[in-house]
């Protein structure tokens, strides 16, 4: 029986490998943040010299990427990237995700809207039928928080302030439960235009154009419905 751990790590290896498939010499590869993506910069790091630079989501990730030698870029010196690669916290079949368990959603989505392919990594244990069990974070500007938590709250969450947590971008975050969510990128959009709201949680309007999922058996593909179906690429 793998532990998660290790399902993350198999998911991260698989990733890699098809990262390098996708990266020139000259290319800039986008990274994303979190425990996942930890191991993907494990396994990428050798491989180093085979891609240009990377552009990072977080401060977090720069770190561990700069203590491995790889070079990180500041985004605007970058104007394209093959592909990002990240994780999540929910993902559904329509690849619409759920993402900044780690407060770093903003700069992810900013990132991740530069390259051609977003990847996403998961453990079987992210993949649901309907998002919102996994409480919707939200960045917000501080001095619009509590305007921001009733408007949450009018569309039928519990927005819970993440207590002693600031951004790298110096936000704070909402972290907001019980949401329905039948229509992601509806809901997203609705929150982005909340004033004060710096970045929502849902990746909907622009979903993963693939994701790769590790369970017990190995490593699947889930492709966006359309194009394609789900093959196990890894066992
Ligand atoms: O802010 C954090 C990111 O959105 C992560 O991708 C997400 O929280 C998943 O992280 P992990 O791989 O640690 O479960």
């Amino acid at each position: 029986m793998l532990t998660q751990d290790e399902l993350k790590r198999n998911v991260a290896m698989a990733a890699a490998e098809y990262a390098l498939t996708c990266l020139q010499p000259e290319s800039v590869l986008g990274v994303g943040t979190g425990s996942t993506v930890d191991f993907f910069i494990d396994a990428i790091a050798e491989h180093r010299h085979r891609f240009r630079a990377a552009v990072s989501s977080s401060e977090r990730s720069t770190r561990r990427m700069r203590d491995l030698g790889i070079e990180v870029l500041d985004l605007n010196e970058v104007e394209e990237m093959p592909i990002y690669v990240d994780g999540a916290d929910e993902i559904d079949h329509q690849l619409n995700m759920i993402k900044g368990g780690g407060g770093a959603l903003t700069r992810e989505k900013i990132v991740a809207s530069v390259a051609r392919r977003y990847i996403c990594i998961v453990d079987e244990s992210k993949v649901v039928e309907r998002l919102g069990a996994f409480p919707l974070p939200v960045e917000v500007i501080p001095m619009a928080r509590n305007v921001v938590s009733r408007r949450l709250r009018a569309l039928g969450g519990q927005p819970v302030l993440r207590e002693g947590f600031i951004t790298d971008n110096g936000g704070e975050i909402l972290d907001v439960a019980g949401l329905d969510i039948p229509a992601p990128a509806v809901l997203e959009s609705h929150i982005n235009d909340i004033p004060g709201v710096v970045g929502c949680g849902l990746f909907a309007i622009s979903g993963a154009d693939l994701a790769l999922v590790s369970s017990q058996s190995g490593v699947r593909r889930m492709q966006r419905p359309g194009a394609g179906g789900a093959d196990t690429i890894q066992s």
